[in-house]
């Protein structure tokens, strides 16, 4: 019979890389002890007579602790041992002729890059597919295949339309900081990865069986910043918490952290210390995790970026500590530099809330997104712009925000549509970017529903446009007469509406235009 095979924990061995002072004997038996579920032996460089003594004692080892042995390449050293399986390349007998020699009780494993590598496996009855690389490893040289949280989420959603369901496990540049958010990240139609597969984070550790225990448990639980999608239900129910959530600003000053593009950054300020909240602009890599701390959000704008890894880095530290972050992609689709940017982004963090105009979020949910500059010239009907922000909401299990006319907001389970705003808005640069400072104040004082505050800044930010252009405003004696005059009232009247609802006054949400689909 074949035995089960449990994927989570999947330890690939690697003599050269063995802590000082260990074995790789050693190695493997404390990771077991701590949580490895499958090892796979991997040798390159030695004899066959050492291979097969080592396979002899890493088998019982694994005996002893009931978790099954695989062998890298080598069929003959498996049959020799009475291994589980093989696990074998690209480059190596071909899996069918494995199956011919091992019989249908062993466990078959091929390395796979891409889709059709992955139908060929499934086609010569593979049992399970390492995908991969995810990310750049020192363990063999992978630049050309790496394939990031992106790659992986293709290939998995071909997996999932699958006749015969196969098991998966992804692989390389995998550790303790990225296992949750790859295994978070997979899910694709309800089913995910069944394991991480790893060398170095368990054969170089000084600590195995405590680091295999930690690793174990991160596999097994969500990741920290894990969506919570919201249980309002109704837009009546929705627009009574607007209010009351800006209120909040009367006893607490949520700091937010900006690393945005030169144009916005004074605006963006003004707007966040309009709406009762404190910007900071800071954008030295040296003092993100200061900012980190005191920081109730991050908001994350590609308009002016230079330096990618900065951003990366801000972006980990930012999900590390679980302080939402709001992505603002300006401009992508319109360059290569700017695409690159946010699908490093995309493959190395989490976000919380994306924000984006209609060509923006369009390219990154993989449509056509038309982008000329950092303005959308795109014009896709309502209905695939909807489509594609629930798409993109589902695929990095965040909320999805397009901006334009008509924004429209969704997790992935609840959409909304909203109407308010002026064309103002447009005729003036960064409003967008700005739009994204009033979500980071909004996310920040309701981080337990990122779509009700998502939500909630739209109505506030684009009502202010409104009134500054229809009502006379109560501060200053003036409506705005063109996109000059525009700038000021509409922060009056941000700052304005705050302060009502800081004093109970609701009633400005009257003028909401807001449905759900
Ligand atoms: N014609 C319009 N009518 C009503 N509201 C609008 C209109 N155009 C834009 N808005 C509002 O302006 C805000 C910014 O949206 P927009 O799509 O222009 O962002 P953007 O292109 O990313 O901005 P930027 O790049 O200049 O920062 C949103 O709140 C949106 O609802
Ligand atoms: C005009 C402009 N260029 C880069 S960022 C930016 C601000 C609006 O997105
Ligand atoms: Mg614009």
């Amino acid at each position: 019979m074949k035995p089960t095979v449990n994927y989570s924990l999947y330890l690939v061995t690697s003599s050269t890389q063995v802590a000082p002072g260990s074995s790789l004997e050693k190695q493997v038996e404390e990771g077991i002890i701590g949580g490895v579920t499958l090892v796979q032996l991997r040798e390159k460089d030695i004899s066959t007579k050492l291979f097969l003594e080592r396979a002899k004692n890493v088998l019982d080892i694994c005996r002893k602790h009931g978790v099954p042995l695989l062998i890298n390449d080598r069929v003959d050293i498996a049959l020799a041992i009475g291994a589980e399986g093989v696990h074998i390349g690209q480059d190596d007998m071909d899996c069918k002729t494995v199956r011919k020699i091992l019989g249908e009780d062993s466990i078959i494993g091929v390395s796979t890059n891409n889709i059709h590598e992955v139908d060929c496996a499934a086609a010569d009855c593979a049992d399970y597919v390492g995908i991969g690389s995810i990310y750049d490893t020192s363990t063999k040289n992978v630049k050309e295949r790496i394939i990031g949280i992106t790659g992986l989420r293709k290939i998995l959603e071909h997996m999932s339309k699958m006749p015969r369901q196969l098991n998966s496990v992804a692989i390389a540049g995998l550790n303790d900081t990225n296992i949750q958010r790859v295994m978070y990240l997979s899910e694709v139609n309800g089913k995910r990865i069944d394991g991480i597969a790893l060398v170095s984070a368990i054969m170089s550790s000084r600590t195995p069986c405590e680091t295999a225990k930690n690793l174990r448990h991160m596999i097994e639980s969500p990741p920290c910043f894990a969506q919570v999608h919201s249980n309002i239900s109704t837009v009546p129910e929705l627009a009574a918490q607007v209010g009351p959530l800006f209120a909040k600003t009367k006893d607490y000053t949520p700091l937010i952290h900006h690393l945005t593009n030169g144009v916005a950054k004074n605006f963006s300020a003004n707007v966040t210390l309009a709406v009762n909240a404190s910007p900071t602009m800071g954008e030295s890599k040296e003092e993100v995790a200061d900012f980190a701390k005191f920081a109730g959000s991050l908001v994350l704008n590609i308009g002016t970026v230079q330096d990618r890894e900065t951003l990366i880095y801000a972006s980990q530290v930012y999900n590390s500590l679980n302080r939402p972050i709001i992505l603002d992609p300006v401009g992508v689709g319109a360059t290569k530099f700017r695409t690159d940017a946010v699908s490093g982004l995309l493959n190395n963090a989490y976000f919380d809330i994306i924000k984006g105009n209609e060509g923006e979020i369009m390219c990154i949910a993989g449509e056509e997104g038309l982008m000329r500059g950092v303005d959308s010239i795109s014009q896709h009907t309502i209905s695939s712009r909807t489509s594609a922000v629930e798409k993109l909401a589902l695929e990095r299990r965040c909320v999805v925000t397009m901006s334009g006319p008509t924004d429209i907001i969704s997790d992935g389970k609840s959409t909304y549509i909203i109407k308010n705003g002026t064309p103002l808005l447009g005729k003036i640069t960064a409003s967008g970017c700005s739009l994204g400072s009033v979500m980071g104040v909004a996310v920040s004082l309701c981080q337990e529903d990122k779509l009700l505050a998502a939500v909630s800044a739209t109505l506030l930010y684009n009502i202010a446009g409104e009134l500054a252009v229809i009502e006379k405003n109560p501060v200053v004696s003036h409506t705005a007469q063109g996109p000059g005059t525009f700038v000021p009232v509409f922060i009056d009247k941000l700052h304005f509406l705050v302060n009502q609802c800081m004093e109970g006054d609701y009633n400005w949400m009257n003028y909401a235009r807001i449905e759900k689909l």
